[in-house]
């Protein structure tokens, strides 16, 4: 490790991936099935090909079984949403969830709307959002990439309750519900996007400062609260070609008490929470 305040998603996710194994082992152990999460992929996207066989391979090393679905660019909105709902209708199936983004001519929502809320693992459907977005509500699972920085919080022993958090973008994989939860967590939350005023100076409130909008090290050294803790969900490239986030971390780290690096951070914990909801949608239904 390079310094003390970092926090280094690789290690935290590896810790979550071997007690998700463990537990794996141990419903199995028990006379279960091993979970099951059903993939869908439409079109030749690289970097999609490459998540989902991330995905499949960190299954694998789980004990988590996968099967998958690939459906050439060309397919239509029709055939997705029948293998969507032949998935529902499989009970060996945990979790079902469909890569993004979709072709442009497939309409996310619509195909989105048809996963069973109780094997939306991704935690994208509607319903899931909404009650996660409601009071006293609780959705059956909740977005990855979001519970990965909220774990991240958590395992670094930062409190959350009755912080200031900022976020920075509002999208509805990440942005959105991540402000959500903190926002379940008792954190004062401001959500700021393109359109905001000021963003630098409402940057500088954050004792949590979450950053999703991907632009490349827009967030810099003087738009961090001394101590704040800066977690950073961009994937962009920089000008020599190396993936890197929305912060500076270079500079950054020197006024942060905790940051997350870009690779390294955020991203390898969307795909260890994956694996955890789609054991807690086995257990769910085995263990009840
Ligand atoms: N159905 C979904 N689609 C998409 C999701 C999602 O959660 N569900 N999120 C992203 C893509 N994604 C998983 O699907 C994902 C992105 C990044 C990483 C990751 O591990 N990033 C590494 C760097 C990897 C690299 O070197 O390129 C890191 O940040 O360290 C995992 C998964 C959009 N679509
Ligand atoms: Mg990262």
């Amino acid at each position: 490790m390079e310094f003390g305040n970092l926090i280094d998603g690789k290690q935290i996710s590896a810790s979550i991936r071997l007690s998700v194994k463990e537990d794996v082992e141990r419903l199995v152990s028990q006379g279960h099935r091993a979970p099951c999460l059903a993939v869908i992929l439409v079109g030749e996207r690289v970097d999609s090909q490459t998540y989902v066989r991330n995905k499949k391979k960190t299954a694998a090393d789980l004990g988590i079984q996968s099967i998958d679905k690939v459906l050439p660019e060309s397919a239509t909105q029709q055939q997705v949403i029948d293998i969507v709902r032949s998935f529902n209708n499989d009970k060996d199936i945990d979790g079902i969830l469909v890569q993004l983004p979709l072709p442009s001519h497939i309409n996310e929502e619509a195909v989105l709307n048809e996963i069973d809320i109780a094997k939306d693992v991704d935690g994208f459907h509607p319903i899931n959002i909404g009650k996660l977005s409601m009071r006293g509500r609780k959705p059956e699972f909740e977005p990855c990439t979001p519970k990965g920085c909220i774990e991240l919080i958590d395992r670094s022993g930062i409190s959350i309750q009755g912080k200031n958090a900022v976020v920075l973008g509002r999208s509805n994989i990440v942005g959105l519900p991540v402000a959500m939860m903190l926002m379940n967590r008792d954190a004062t939350v401001t959500i700021c996007h393109s359109k905001t005023k000021d963003l630098k100076e409402k940057c500088r409130e954050a004792d949590i400062l979450v950053v999703a909008i991907g632009q490349t090290k827009l967030v810099k050294k003087d738009w961090i609260k001394p101590g704040a803790v800066v977690i950073d969900v961009g994937m962009n490239t920089d000008e020599n070609g190396k993936l890197c986030g929305d912060v500076d971390f270079n500079e950054c780290k020197q006024v942060a008490g905790h940051i997350t690096p870009v690779p390294g951070g955020v991203g390898p914990m969307t795909i260890a929470m994956l694996m955890k909801n789609t054991l807690t949608s086995a257990q769910k239904k085995f263990c009840n």
